[in-house]
């Protein structure tokens, strides 16, 4: 049985995972965190999720209910994460980190982090995702620098950040099978008078609108043909599912720092 605490317990993610954890014979919840001055803080975790009650009171606090905990699930905010990722590595709990959006310091607060205890980052935990990322590096290497790359993303009106994390992961993959550096060659959105398209560039397209669970299509333009890979999720459980698998799975690891690719044996 692992034991799970779950951060932005009262998020959509944070949700689904209650649920998730509710479904699943081998986890337990052992606890749900929520920011501060949250009005969820101190009721049920069940109730909130729809669930029924589970005994388990939102806590506006992470330190006090790592005791009794193998792993956390965090899906908040970038700068709640680095805190929480300072707390799991001085606690010796493992972490599993499904937030997007970091900067390079918050980054460095999860390396950091993971010298010390295992920490999973990834910016999308569902398999298809995972599997399409290896997929991208095959066609990306096998299409060459003819075809143009256009990465395109659509989610919900309530999503905070763009490109999604996902969306610049697969521009990262792409760049790295081309030997591109996507800091350098990354075009976000276009607009006015452009001039013609420079060929080394990787474009990103956003799209936020209504309830889009979340969707990815990588374009790869050519003279007379075009390859799309994309994925679309239609429910967030396949997102909190992988970070429970992830979960179980990063109890058993050393320190370090993992991501899914890990996990599914995509390296
Ligand atoms: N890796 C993956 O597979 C996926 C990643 N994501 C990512 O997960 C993150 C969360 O997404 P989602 O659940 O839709 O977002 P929500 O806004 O629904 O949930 C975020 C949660 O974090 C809490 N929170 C915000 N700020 C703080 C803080 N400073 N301290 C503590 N808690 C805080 C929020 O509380 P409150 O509501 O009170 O502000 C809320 O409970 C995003 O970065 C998103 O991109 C999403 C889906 C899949
Ligand atoms: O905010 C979301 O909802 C999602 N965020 C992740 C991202 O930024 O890639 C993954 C997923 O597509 C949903």
């Amino acid at each position: 049985m692992t034991r799970i605490v779950i951060t932005g317990a009262t998020g959509r993610m944070g949700r689904t995972l209650l649920q998730a954890v509710a479904e699943d014979e081998e986890s337990a919840l052992a606890g749900a965190v929520d920011r501060p001055d949250g009005e969820a803080v101190g009721r049920d975790a069940g109730e909130l999720a729809g669930t029924g009650p589970v005994g388990v009171k939102v806590s506006e606090d992470l330190a006090p209910v790592l005791e009794g905990a193998d792993a956390v699930i965090d899906f908040t905010l970038p700068e709640a994460t680095a805190v929480y990722a300072d707390q799991c590595a001085s606690a010796g709990v493992p972490l599993v980190v499904g937030t997007t959006g970091f900067d390079e310091a918050q980054q460095a607060r999860l390396d950091a982090a993971a010298e010390r205890v295992p920490v999973l980052v990834a910016p999308n935990m569902s398999v298809g995702v995972n599997l399409t990322f290896k997929v991208l590096e095959m066609v990306a290497q096998a299409l060459g620098d003819d075809y143009d790359v256009e990465v395109i993303e659509a989610h919900h009106r309530n999503k905070v950040d763009a490109p999604s994390g996902t969306a610049l992961r697969m521009g990262e993959v792409v760049a790295e099978a081309l030997g591109r550096d996507l800091a350098e060659d990354a075009i976000y959105g276009r607009q006015g008078r452009t001039g013609v398209r420079d060929r080394r560039t990787i474009g990103f397209e956003t799209i936020r609108a209504g309830d889009i669970v979340g969707e990815h299509t990588v374009l790869f333009a050519g003279s007379g043909e075009r390859v799309e890979i994309g994925h679309k999720a239609s429910s967030r459980m396949t997102f909190a599912s992988g970070a429970l698998r992830a979960a179980k799975w990063v109890v058993t690891q050393p320190p370090g720092r993992y991501d899914m690719q890990d996990l599914l044996g995509l390296r």
